[in-house]
């Protein structure tokens, strides 16, 4: 097995008596895309703050590249690149291309090497920036100053991306062009990210690996599809019409989980939980008991909205779900 790019362990963040994030432990295989969901207060940012060193921790390491990056931050720095708050992260009075040299030159990268301007245009064209290549950043939109702040954190040759919230604020096509990006440059250059969103869409559609904090601490942890499995109760929508009496109303209720009831003269519209698909013949039976028709049944897929949902309420949160990564 390789060995992991990242590698934190018992990392514990305490603000007086807040505890920001509480005795986390998890690696990451290098070329992972590793997405870290929580609410607002989760934990987080101070999470990711902890693992690049911009903060000294309570308790606990973190190595990224087998480096310790308390004890050697700037040798760990060369290996890293990060966004924290966005556009505030690139400098305004400076060109789209003058941030990226800046940025590259920092780790030892020249802008005169063919092959540093080579990767700069080419991240460029893929975050559609190559056209604003020579603008002064302060004369950009908020969503192309985002994506030029992107480009500078990708702009030299690093083993890791830290990206607190890289989408926001762009729009669709942008968003997509992002996740495009970054995707290739994981499969193609072995590139590990960790990001935070809120857009459970882009952590569904980017990421290999899902970690929920809540509270900071890790109450999850896996592939976005096994995440989702863990709460697989599929839901089932039907509609009938004509009649369905009382008596099988509170037959369907004491039998299966009714999740919402609207009645509508003979019309019943129905949302009803199913542990599983099998029941799905009785119930549709027991509708149209009474001589109404079914006049639609379609099942309700779990997302990772409702997976996340249920991980961060109080019930998900007595206990601590692993999935192996
Ligand atoms: N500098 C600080 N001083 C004191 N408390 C802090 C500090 N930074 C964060 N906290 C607290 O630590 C906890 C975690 O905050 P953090 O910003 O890491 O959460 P987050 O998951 O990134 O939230 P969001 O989604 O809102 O960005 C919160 O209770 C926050 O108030």
């Amino acid at each position: 097995m390789t060995d992991p790019v990242i590698e934190v362990r018992t990392l514990s963040k305490r603000y007086g008596d807040v505890v920001a994030v509480d005795d986390i432990s998890f690696s990451v295989a290098p070329g992972t895309i590793l997405g870290v969901l929580g609410p607002n207060g989760a934990g987080k940012t101070t999470m990711l703050k902890a693992m690049l060193g911009l903060l000294v921790p309570t308790a606990g390491e973190v190595r990224v590249c087998g480096i310790d990056v308390h004890d050697r931050p700037a040798h760990a720095y060369r290996r890293v690149g990060a966004t924290l708050e966005g556009a505030r992260n690139v400098y305004w009075r400076l060109t789209v291309r003058e941030n990226l040299a800046f940025f590259a030159g920092l780790a030892g990268d020249s802008p005169r090497d063919p092959a540093v301007r080579a990767r700069h245009d080419d991240l460029l064209s893929q975050l559609g920036l190559l056209d604003r290549a020579d603008d002064v950043v302060n004369e950009l939109s908020r969503g192309m100053k985002q994506k030029v702040a992107l480009a500078c954190a990708l702009a030299r040759d690093i083993d890791v991306a830290f990206l607190d919230e890289p989408t926001l604020g762009l729009d669709v096509e942008s968003s997509l062009d992002l996740r495009r990006e970054l995707r290739r440059l994981a499969d193609e250059r072995g590139l590990t990210v960790v990001l935070t969103s809120h857009d459970m869409s882009v952590i569904e559609d980017l990421c290999d690996r899902v970690i929920v904090v809540n509270h900071g601490r890790i109450v999850a942890d896996g592939a976005v599809r096994e995440l989702v499995d863990l709460f697989r109760t599929s839901a089932v929508r039907l509609v009938v019409d004509g009649p369905l009496g009382e008596s099988t109303e509170s037959a369907i209720r004491s039998q299966y989980a009714v999740e919402s009831w609207e009645r509508d003269g003979e019309r019943v519209r129905m949302m009803v939980a199913l542990d599983d698909g099998n029941d799905l013949p009785a119930l549709a039976e027991l509708c149209i008991a009474d001589g109404g028709r079914l006049v639609s049944v379609n099942t309700v897929e779990p997302d990772l909205t409702e997976a996340f949902l249920q991980l961060t309420s109080e019930r998900g949160d007595e206990q601590s779900l692993e999935v192996s990564p």
